[in-house]
């Protein structure tokens, strides 16, 4: 079970996450709550090992700042969050990063590699917001093998809609908070045990 905690901008929760086993953390940079600078998620990932994958996670915005963004973060992997085009994937694919493509459960194309992607995360309509979808509507359906759960997750949850959308990996941000935008390290423990507990 790969697991993403995204969100995140403190380096105590970075260390927390990293050392209860994530596999991915996301640095959001643009507009959120959780907005980080690129020189703050520089900061925070020099401190992650190389196994945990460190996403920049951009919307709303055009390739080119995405592309200057995440470089001067420094990160290994690029989430493109919403209405990105094909176009948009292939304007980015020799930045050599791991490319995230995010949409939502009811977005067309619901398949990995659809847009040259390596990584595909099924979401709610509404990134970040920790609405919850019915996660089994994607049970039976071939989205194919590297894809993320999102949307509402949480720790009492993770377990169950894992079960129904059989997702393989699965990734969380309002859900290991405790109040908007705030990271809270023992949320951030329970949940990444629960998600490993349910694989
Ligand atoms: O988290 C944000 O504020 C955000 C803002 C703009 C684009 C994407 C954003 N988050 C992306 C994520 O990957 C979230 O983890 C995902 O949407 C799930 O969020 P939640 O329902 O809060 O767990």
């Amino acid at each position: 079970m790969f697991v993403k905690i995204c969100g995140l901008s403190t380096p105590d929760t970075v260390a927390t996450a990293v050392g209860a086993g994530a596999d991915a953390l996301g640095f959001v940079l643009t507009r959120s709550p959780r907005q980080v600078t690129p020189e703050t998620a520089r900061r925070l990932a020099a401190a992650v090992p190389p196994h945990v994958l460190t996403v920049g996670v951009v919307a709303g915005i055009g390739v080119a700042e995405a592309r200057e963004l995440v470089q001067a973060a420094g990160l290994r992997a690029l989430q493109l969050h919403g209405a990105y085009s094909r176009a948009d994937f292939a304007a980015v694919a020799d930045l050599g990063l791991t490319l995230i493509r995010a949409v939502s459960y009811e977005a067309p194309d619901l398949r990995v590699g659809a847009y040259g992607e390596d990584l595909l995360l099924v979401d709610a309509t509404d990134p970040g917001s920790g609405g919850a979808w019915d996660y089994a509507t994607l049970r039976g359906r071939d989205l194919g093998k590297d894809w993320l759960l999102a949307g509402g997750l949480a720790v009492d949850t993770v377990a169950e809609a894992i079960r129904q959308s059989a997702a393989p990996g699965v990734d969380v941000s309002s859900g290991v908070e405790s109040s908007r935008g705030v990271k809270d390290s023992a949320l951030i423990r329970e949940f990444i045990a629960a998600a490993r507990q349910a694989a």
